[in-house]
């Protein structure tokens, strides 16, 4: 697994971005060539291997105590020789009470670099974050699994693009859980080195999100397009390069951040460009009712006519409103063979649904509409109940 520095990239981003957390603050950590990290004993999750520290500290300070070369107490009476204050403090209730508002004290983990659109949508969710950049989708994932991370920040689906159907299959197999959304508008600007005009450029990288939400414009401007993994890595490899005849599509931020001019502003077919992010943790929030709530499930069903319309009928019956249908391929079993004497055997798709719908978990109309979709579906899991973001 790779997490990502800014102008470094690999891993030794991820050790400068991570050495600042407070609850590790003076621990002996070590981090594995493949990015992994403990508190010195693989496997172990922080506070456990914070606490198999301690124990190491106490016994070795009790090991000092001991009377040298036979004379009873020799050095009991004397000061401490170690420097106490280096020892692991003990947790106290401020750092177990939870995160401000701002997210000061998170660890966000997002695909790409610094500057990129995905670090906005953390910024926007937690204004104060740590961001933890990670090389591809599944690494922001694995940050948060891992304690590496406290939240992963992912798009989902753009207003111009749709869905983003990588990530769609990365909540289902992995066990996160969506605690909230954030819609960002993206502005996409065209960048290019410090006094190249936009005339000169014969080329533009960026993500294919963006080149491909910028089609009308690049095609006037008659450039050749190179896809790069995420905007903000586009910019830095123009900036590290010096490449004056290459555009890049990024954000106004990373225009700053790797020292490019921005020659256009809203440079996108279409200026209404919003894309939607999930906000990922280990555990899930507690369903309220006092906000608007949303809550994302996938389920598959069994073959039958009118089985999606039963499905969706659940939410219907209760005047829940939805608000996203998706629907995936089941890898592990894409086909499904249909023995009937009429019509011989039959293959079929199999799918799985991913519907979010306008109700939180903690309203009877949520759990009863539930309750009736289990009736039928042959698997259902709640991927999440968080408030909805309506901020733009
Ligand atoms: O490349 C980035 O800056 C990202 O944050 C990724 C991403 C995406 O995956 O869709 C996010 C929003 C923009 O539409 C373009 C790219």
């Amino acid at each position: 697994m790779a997490l990502k520095s800014p102008l470094l990239g690999g891993a030794a981003g991820a050790i400068s971005q991570l050495g600042h957390s407070r609850v590790w603050s003076n621990q002996a950590l070590v981090v594995f060539s493949d990015g992994e990290r403990s508190g010195g004993l693989p496997g172990l999750s922080p506070l456990r291997a914070i606490r198999s520290a301690k124990g190491e500290s106490s016994s070795k300070s009790a090991t000092e105590l001991q009377p040298v070369d036979g004379r009873a107490n020799v050095n009991i009476s004397r000061k401490p020789q170690k420097d106490l204050s280096s020892f692991p403090k003990p947790l106290s209730v401020s750092d177990l009470s939870s995160t401000p508002e701002d997210g000061s004290k998170l660890r966000i983990s997002f695909k790409g670099l610094s500057g990129s659109y995905s670090e906005d949508a953390a910024l926007k969710a937690y204004p104060s974050c740590e961001s933890v950049p990670c090389s591809e989708f599944e690494d922001a994932f694995k940050a948060v699994e891992l304690w590496l991370a406290d939240k992963a920040v992912l798009p989902i689906e753009s207003s111009s693009g749709g869905s983003i159907h990588r990530n769609y299959d990365l909540l289902l197999r992995h066990r996160l859980h969506i605690v909230g959304e954030v819609q960002l508008p993206v502005n996409f600007c065209l960048l290019a080195l410090p006094g190249v005009r936009m005339e000169q450029l014969k080329r533009v990288l960026s993500h294919p999100q963006a080149l491909a939400l910028s089609d009308a414009v690049l095609t006037k401007l008659n450039v050749a397009r190179e896809n790069v993994d995420d905007t903000a890595g586009a910019a830095q490899l123009v900036a590290l390069n010096e490449l004056e005849d290459t555009g890049v599509i990024a954000s106004a931020r990373a225009a700053e951040i790797y020292g490019l001019n921005i020659l256009a502003e809203r440079f996108q077919d279409n200026l209404d460009n919003i894309t939607r992010f999930l906000v990922l943790a280990r555990d899930p929030i507690i369903p309220r009712t006092d906000k608007q709530f949303k809550t994302s499930i996938v389920f598959t069903l069994d073959e039958g006519p009118g089985v999606l319309f039963k499905a969706l009928a659940v939410f219907a019956l209760r005047n829940i409103n939805l608000t996203k249908i998706e629907s995936r391929p089941q890898r592990k079993r894409p086909l499904r063979v249909v023995d009937d004497s009429n019509t011989g055997t039959a293959k079929y798709f199999d799918y799985l649904f991913y519907i979010d719908f306008e109700a939180s978990m903690a309203e009877s109309r949520a759990q009863n509409a539930l309750g009736h979709l289990q009736e039928f579906a042959t698997f259902l899991r709640v991927l999440g109940c968080y408030p909805m973001d309506k901020i733009m």
